[in-house]
């Protein structure tokens, strides 16, 4: 099986300083799957159309986005592939209001989330073990967004497994078992994540952000489950930084020297999807820290899908962004569902770690106590205190599942 990369292009509405500024509009949206430059005066056609899987005009929404581009790439992620959403595109053009979005439009991140717990809340046949990890790719050095200050250190390292996986060491990864939970730790990223002001947008994302899940989930059972195969996958949701020109921007300083690791980085991403779509033998994925963590997203085991956003007012950045877009939809994946009957899934280690545990409670509870009693007092207490050590480890462990609140299918068919 081979899946091209899903490109969605997104054309914002104008801006409150694009419309101060009795800006333009160059590009007229075709129908539903193309997009051309126009003269704004005589809306002549200035070029022929880029053609995408979807285009998006200026009323389209969050909403319309997720449903159209990233609802399946979340459900194939909760059915065991890996699987990436990225949106890209020049400063100001929308990226973070597609991903993240705000209160009154959630972006494509939190609607994937409540669209992850609605789809387990509606399979009561599996369990499933959530974790989260979010970094940034700032200044080409990898950032915890979910560490405590005096945790960051001087960036974290990407490393390989010796199957040849790439992961980020140190990086740290919290277990969640509900949407509130995971919504405050994308929260608490969020306010870590390294922003400024410039000519071109208020509030400039200045780093790459991955909001990464790793979705494990097997089929509920009462008995001996041990091989039982847990599917394990992937989610990255990327907000990328934008490129940018410092003569419209304005940067200098430090604002200068992010631009340019900025656009250094995006011209690596550039170049790995050129090589990809022209099916190159060799892969530049290590020449940045962007497309080594993506590598696999990129021409690998993944499904995946690229929003790109672009202004109505630019022009040849909105060219430069188009042209980026047609050669991602020419890059082809080959996603496979990932089941794992070893105990490298945590969800699996849970489970066998659980039934020890389990097992252990229940010879304690076995020893004749009576005995025990007439011998030593203090002994017996000493179990029943390791016998409650034994209950809350178990709890705490089971804690971490998330499981729908409706009864398992099994159990519906017998009446129970
Ligand atoms: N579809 C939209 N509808 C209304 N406003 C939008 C839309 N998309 C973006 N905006 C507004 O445009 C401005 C820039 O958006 P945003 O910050 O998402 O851009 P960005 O591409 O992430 O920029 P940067 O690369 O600088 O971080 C913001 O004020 C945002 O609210």
């Amino acid at each position: 099986m081979s899946d091209n990369i899903l490109v969605g292009v997104r054309i914002r509405p104008l801006i409150p300083r694009e419309v101060n500024e009795a800006s333009a509009v160059h590009w007229k949206i075709g129908d539903g799957e193309s997009i051309l430059q126009i003269d704004p005066s005589s809306r002549r056609s200035l070029c022929s159309p880029y053609k995408f899987d979807r285009v998006f005009g200026m009323d389209c929404n969050n909403e319309d986005i997720y449903c159209s581009i990233a609802e399946g790439i979340i459900e194939s992620a909760l059915a065991g592939f890996n699987a990436t959403i990225f949106a890209y595109g020049q400063t100001s053009s929308g990226k973070t209001y597609t991903m993240m979005g705000d209160k009154q439009e959630p972006g494509i991140i939190p609607l994937a989330i409540r669209n992850i717990f609605q789809s387990i809340e509606n399979n009561p046949d599996r369990e499933y073990l959530i974790r989260v990890s979010y970094m940034e790719i700032y200044n080409e050095t990898i950032t915890d967004l979910l560490a405590s200050r005096d945790q960051k250190g001087k960036g974290l390292a990407v490393r390989e497994d010796i199957s040849g996986n790439v992961y980020v060491a140190d990086l740290k990864e919290e277990c969640i078992n509900s949407e509130e939970m995971l919504l405050a730790i994308m929260k608490k990223g969020n306010k870590n994540r390294h922003v400024a002001a410039s000519n071109m947008n208020d509030r400039s994302s200045r780093s790459h952000a991955i909001f990464r899940l790793i979705l494990e989930s097997r089929e509920r059972s009462e008995g001996d489950d041990s091989d039982v195969a847990v599917t394990v996958s992937h989610l990255n949701l990327v907000d990328l930084a934008g490129s940018e020109n410092a003569s419209q921007t304005g940067a200098t300083g430090d604002r200068l020297k992010e631009g340019g690791f900025i656009n250094k980085s995006l011209f690596m991403l550039g170049r790995v999807i050129s090589q990809l779509s022209e099916g190159e033998q060799f892969v530049n994925f290590r020449d940045s820290k962007l497309t080594r963590i993506l590598q696999l997203s990129l021409g690998g085991n993944a499904k995946t899908a690229v929003v790109c956003t672009v202004t109505p007012v630019g022009i040849e950045q909105t060219h430069s962004t188009l042209r980026f877009a047609s050669r991602a939809k020419a890059v082809k994946n080959k996603p496979v569902v990932n089941e794992v009957l070893s105990d490298a899934a945590l969800l699996k280690r849970y489970a066998m770690e659980i039934k020890t545990l389990q097992n252990s409670l229940a010879k304690e509870r076995s020893t004749d106590k009576a005995q025990e009693v007439d011998k030593v007092r203090e002994m017996l207490d000493e179990k029943e205190r390791k016998n409650q050590e034994l209950l809350q480890k178990i709890s705490e462990l089971k804690e971490n599942l998330v499981v729908s609140s409706l009864p398992r299918e099994s159990a519906r068919n017998i009446g129970i």
